[in-house]
């Protein structure tokens, strides 16, 4: 599987503001090559905690892109991946709308009703770990249904996980033209952070876009 981690982050490295609702730090160009990314996606990952925040549709916005992959014998759209340990989306959510697949990964601490409320809200329920989410076994079986290109939105608390566990093979970071501050507000990778061993990139490529840079490099 080929994970490529992409977000957007203001100049002084926030995903949001310190309210961590959903905000643009993309202009329309970094929106669209976003849309690009997804319609070459197999699956399009976020944490629960973007589910909160964004209620996300992540789907593909471009007809023409949805219609070229139908083309090629996929869904219209990628399927939608949720790590929720305790299985904290809304039924109502965006991503339970039936626009695209999508698996909710859960831990074995999610609740029995919870599971059965998402399996009939049409969900895949996955159950990897013990309290949260095992970000390797899970990637591993969602690779066992066919998942080979998965694009990784955020937010980051879930990308610090996937680089702590090795797991992404890219990333591509729209740095746009805004100071966002506070010490509270969602960066590119959160968690607990690196102490030492710190995962390192190398720079494959440098674009102005939208006002600001997108940076590409390889892990
Ligand atoms: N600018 C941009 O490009 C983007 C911005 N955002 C912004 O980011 C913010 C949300 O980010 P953040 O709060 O970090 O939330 P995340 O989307 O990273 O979700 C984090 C939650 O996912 C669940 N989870 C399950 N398994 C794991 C695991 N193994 N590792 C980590 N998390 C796991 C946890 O909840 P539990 O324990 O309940 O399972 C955790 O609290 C919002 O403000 C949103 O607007 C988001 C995406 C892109
Ligand atoms: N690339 C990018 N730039 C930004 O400025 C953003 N705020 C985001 N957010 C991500 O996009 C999701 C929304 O997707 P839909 O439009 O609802 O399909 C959001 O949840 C973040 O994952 N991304």
């Amino acid at each position: 599987m080929h994970v490529l981690v992409n977000a957007a982050m203001s100049a002084d490295g926030k995903l949001s503001s310190r309210r961590r609702e959903q905000l643009a730090v993309s202009g329309p160009d970094d929106f669209d090559r976003v849309d690009e990314l997804r319609a070459e996606s197999d699956a399009v990952m976020v944490g629960v905690g973007t589910v909160l925040a964004d209620d996300p549709s992540l789907t593909v916005k471009d007809a023409d892109r949805r219609a070229a992959r139908v083309e090629r014998g996929d869904s219209e759209n990628p399927a939608r991946v949720v790590a929720d340990s305790r299985i904290r989306t809304p039924p109502d959510a965006k991503v339970l709308d039936g626009s695209a697949e999508t698996y909710l990964l859960v831990s074995e601490a999610a609740p029995t009703d919870f599971v059965e409320e998402m399996e009939d809200a049409g969900a895949y329920v996955v159950a990897a770990g013990e309290d949260r989410v095992d970000v390797t076994t899970a990637l591993a079986k969602l690779e066992g249904d066919g998942i080979d290109r998965l694009l990784v939105e955020g937010g980051g608390e879930l990308i610090f996980s996937l680089f702590e566990a090795g797991l992404v093979d890219e990333l591509s970071v729209f740095v746009g033209p805004k100071v966002i501050g506070g010490r509270d507000a969602p960066t590119l990778v959160d968690g607990d952070g690196f102490v030492e061993e710190f995962p390192e990139l190398e720079l494959t490529d440098v674009e102005r876009v939208d006002g600001g840079v997108l940076l590409t490099w390889d892990v």
